[in-house]
C-alpha cells in the first residue's frame, strides 16, 4: 500500500485530480478511452472540481458512480447532484458518457443488474475499470461495502443494493469489480478518519476497506487523518 501525506484537504484534493488526469491520459494514449468510477460524500467534490479544470479529451472519458444513495434526484444527499455541480458542470464530458446509477427504478434489483450490464457493456466481463476512487468512511466503510451488511458477500454480481444505511438504501459496486479496476485511488482527509485509516494500512479485514488488497492501494491523505489513533 503507497500512502502520500499532504498538509490538508485542499493538497490532497488537488494531488488526486492530479493521479486521475495523469491516469486518464495514459489509458488515452494507450486505449483511447479512459474509464473511471467516482464515489461520492462530502471529500470528493472539492477534487471533482479540480479534475475539470485538466485539458483532457474529456469525450474518450466514460464515467461511472461507485455508489449512489435511492433518494430523490433533487435530493442533496444523491452523489449525482454533487457530481453535476462539481465535474460536470465544468468539463465538457458528452452526457452520453455518464453513466448515472438507476437509484429510481421501481425495482433496485432489475436497475442493478441493468447497471452491471452497462459496465460490462464498456469495460467487459467481469468489468475492469481503469481507476476506481475510492472514500474511506469512520467505520472503515468503502464505496457503499458497509458493514455488517449482505453485500460484503456478494461475489457473483457488479452492482448490488444495501439495506438502508445512515438514511437510504445504497447501490454500489462490489468487491469483484474493485478487486478488477487497473487502479485503486484512496482519498481519506480529516481527523474523524484516524482510525479507519490505521485500520486500513493494517488491512484490516473487520473493515470493509481492509478487505482489498493493500498492493493495489494508492492513499492520499492529510495530516488530519493521519493523527495517532489512539488521541481521545
Ligand atoms: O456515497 C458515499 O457515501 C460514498 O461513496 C462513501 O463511500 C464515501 O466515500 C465515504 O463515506 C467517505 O465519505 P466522505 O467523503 O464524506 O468522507
Amino acid at each position: 500500500m503507497q500512502v502520500e501525506v499532504f498538509d490538508n484537504a485542499e493538497a490532497v484534493a488537488a494531488e488526486g485530480a492530479r493521479r486521475i488526469a495523469a491516469a486518464a491520459r495514459t489509458a488515452i494514449a494507450a486505449r483511447d478511452r479512459f474509464t473511471l468510477a467516482v464515489s461520492g460524500g462530502h471529500t470528493p467534490w472539492i477534487m471533482l472540481a479540480a479534475l475539470a479544470k485538466e485539458d483532457l479529451p474529456w469525450s474518450k472519458v466514460q464515467l461511472f458512480q461507485v455508489d449512489e444513495r435511492v433518494a430523490a434526484d433533487d435530493s442533496p444527499d444523491r452523489n449525482l447532484m454533487h457530481l453535476r455541480q462539481s465535474l460536470l458542470s465544468a468539463a465538457p464530458l458528452p452526457e452520453a458518457n455518464l453513466h448515472a446509477m438507476p437509484v429510481l427504478a421501481s425495482d433496485l434489483t432489475v436497475g442493478a443488474a441493468d447497471y452491471a450490464r452497462t459496465l460490462e457493456g464498456v469495460a467487459g466481463s467481469p468489468p475492469r475499470l481503469d481507476m476506481i476512487h475510492l472514500g474511506l468512511g469512520p467505520d472503515g466503510h468503502t464505496a457503499s461495502l458497509v458493514p455488517n451488511d449482505p453485500v460484503l458477500d456478494v461475489r457473483d454480481r457488479w452492482v448490488a443494493t444495501t439495506l438502508p444505511y445512515q438514511g437510504h438504501p445504497r447501490m454500489t459496486l462490489t468487491y469483484p469489480v474493485l478487486d478488477n479496476a487497473g487502479a485503486l485511488l484512496f482519498v481519506v482527509t480529516g481527523a474523524e478518519k484516524v482510525d479507519a485509516l490505521a485500520r486500513l494500512r493494517q488491512h484490516d479485514p473487520a473493515i470493509p476497506a481492509g478487505r482489498l488488497d493493500p498492493a493495489r492501494l494508492l492513499v492520499l491523505a492529510d495530516e488530519a487523518a493521519t493523527g495517532r489513533p489512539d488521541n481521545g
